[in-house]
């Protein structure tokens, strides 16, 4: 069993555990006072063509006792705004006040968690929590101690002296937590926190930190967390406030979330909520029938999905043709645990292929268990002809296999040089991880006859799609 994976079962573990302890201390008390505060807030950014207005007219109030989300189509200024109530970033106009004190620089109140974790990569685990805490002039001793202290409720407890290269994505994400949490910062604050996470480790990791915070010892008072999901909003938060896109670039509107935690997802109350948040960000009703990929959109229906936010998992078409194929052999569903166990892999084996077929929508997870849908199982039981066919469908659904296609289709040559893809992510992602999805996308983009490519020249060559798709 790799390393992750048992580190994963002990803190899965721990945190029950922990939370036994906790629960019997009771929940947590809302206290309401006002920790944070932005009062008429504006905020542009200088660009080429003059100032872009990014934020205007936003009053909030953030509250001890809640979690609130800020949710929002992409673009619409949530990560602005987090940084203006962190005093990242300085308002253009208007005030942020901690505790009714005006910010002059960063918020003392806060602590942020953000989404590609932001660890430096040559410290240890102890090291990287510790940071906070040095910044503040905390003394040797007593900064061990605590870090020790957030490792543990985190559920990291063995890994101190690890780097941040020996670790899963989860596992990172676990140290951006703790070294959040190690200051015990009044208000925590998430940028996505858990959209460069697999499906499963996201799903985790949200259920244990929303089990923290309901055990009443999390040691934080507030929790701020970006979002552009609806269902994560709605699973997660006290209160949802929704951000406008252009031209109104305000708050939109608010909804409280009076749901009994753990949300029960399939609940016809979580769904009505889902519904009514996704009409006030769209203005149209949400289709609630199942779509066989609830994971593929942003919970409002249209795919906010890029190649920045949802990476292409390492997995060939073989692998995730195979892993679909063992599914459907199976009744077209069954619990991951027990499919690892069978195939005498490694979870760590299987998640990059869980994860494409997700990303494809060929396939969903609900907790433990893997779902085909109606489109999977076709998939998996089609021919060569019919699985291309269907597999250049699904593949549009992966942000950068849909780049590049869209891209050769727009270039009236047809063709386009790989360094173009490579630069455009390199924004995003270290080279080693733009390589492997480009070969990934080079993978699936030549089995679903969307573009071919030449090693020689690097360059990507428009097809027409598989004969199938033709014909139509
Ligand atoms: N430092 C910056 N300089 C110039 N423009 C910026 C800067 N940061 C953000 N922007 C622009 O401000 C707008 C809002 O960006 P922001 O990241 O706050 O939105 P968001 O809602 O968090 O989007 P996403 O969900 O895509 O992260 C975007 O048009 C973005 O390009």
């Amino acid at each position: 069993m790799a390393l992750s994976t048992l580190h994963h079962l002990r803190s899965a573990r721990y945190a029950r555990a922990t939370l036994a302890r906790q629960t019997a201390r009771g929940p947590r008390p809302a206290d309401g006072e006002v920790l944070l505060s932005a009062t008429g807030l504006t905020k542009s950014y200088a660009g080429a063509d003059g100032e872009l207005p990014v934020l205007s007219g936003i009053d909030l109030t953030i509250r001890a006792g809640e979690v609130v989300a800020l949710l929002g189509k992409s673009g619409s200024g949530k990560s602005t705004l987090l940084r203006c109530l962190a005093g990242l970033i300085p308002a253009s106009s208007g005030t942020v006040t901690y505790k009714d004190t005006p910010l002059t620089g960063a918020n003392p109140g806060t602590a942020m968690v953000f989404q590609n974790f932001a660890l430096l990569p040559w410290l240890t685990v102890q090291q990287n929590v510790e940071l906070g805490l040095e910044a503040k002039g905390v003394p040797a001793a007593e900064r061990a101690d605590a870090a020790l202290r957030a490792i543990d409720l985190i559920g990291l407890d063995g890994f101190e002296s690890a780097y941040p290269k020996e670790l899963s994505g989860g596992m990172r994400q676990r140290v951006g937590f703790a070294r959040a949490l190690v200051v015990e910062p009044d208000v925590l604050l998430m940028d996505e926190p858990f959209s460069a996470l697999d499906v499963l480790t996201a799903e985790n990791l949200r259920g244990e930190l929303m089990e923290l915070w309901e055990s009443g010892q999390f040691p934080t008072r507030s929790i701020v967390l970006v979002t552009h999901n609806i269902e994560e909003a709605v699973l997660m938060a006290d209160r949802i406030v929704i951000l406008g896109s252009r031209p109104y670039r305000t708050i939109r509107d608010e909804f409280e979330v009076s749901l009994d935690r753990p949300r029960e997802r399939d609940s016809a109350a979580f769904q009505d909520l889902i519904d009514r948040v996704y009409r006030t960000m769209t203005g149209r009703p949400k289709d609630l029938r199942p779509t066989g990929h609830p994971e593929a959109t942003d919970g409002a229906g249209t795919d906010k999905r890029t190649p920045a936010t949802a990476a292409l998992p390492a997995a060939s078409v073989d692998g995730l043709s195979g892993l679909a194929e063992i599914v459907l052999h199976r009744g077209g569903c069954c619990d991951l645990a027990d499919l690892a166990d069978d195939l005498g892999l490694d979870f760590d084996d299987i998640l990059p292929l869980v994860d494409a077929l997700d990303l494809l929508g060929f396939l969903v997870v609900r907790g433990d268990d893997l779902l085909l849908t109606s489109t999977g199982a076709a998939f998996a039981a089609a021919d060569v002809q019919r699985s291309k066919t269907l597999f250049a469908e699904a593949a549009m659904n992966a942000p950068l296999v849909k780049l590049i296609t869209s891209s050769l289709r727009n270039n009236p040559a047809g063709t386009l040089r790989a360094g173009f893809f490579r630069d455009l992510l390199a924004h995003h992602f270290t080279s080693e991880q733009v390589t492997r999805q480009l070969e990934t996308a080079t993978d699936w983009g030549r089995y679903a006859e969307l573009y071919s490519y030449d090693a020689e020249p690097q360059e990507y060559h428009l097809e027409t799609g598989p004969s199938t798709l033709r014909r139509r």
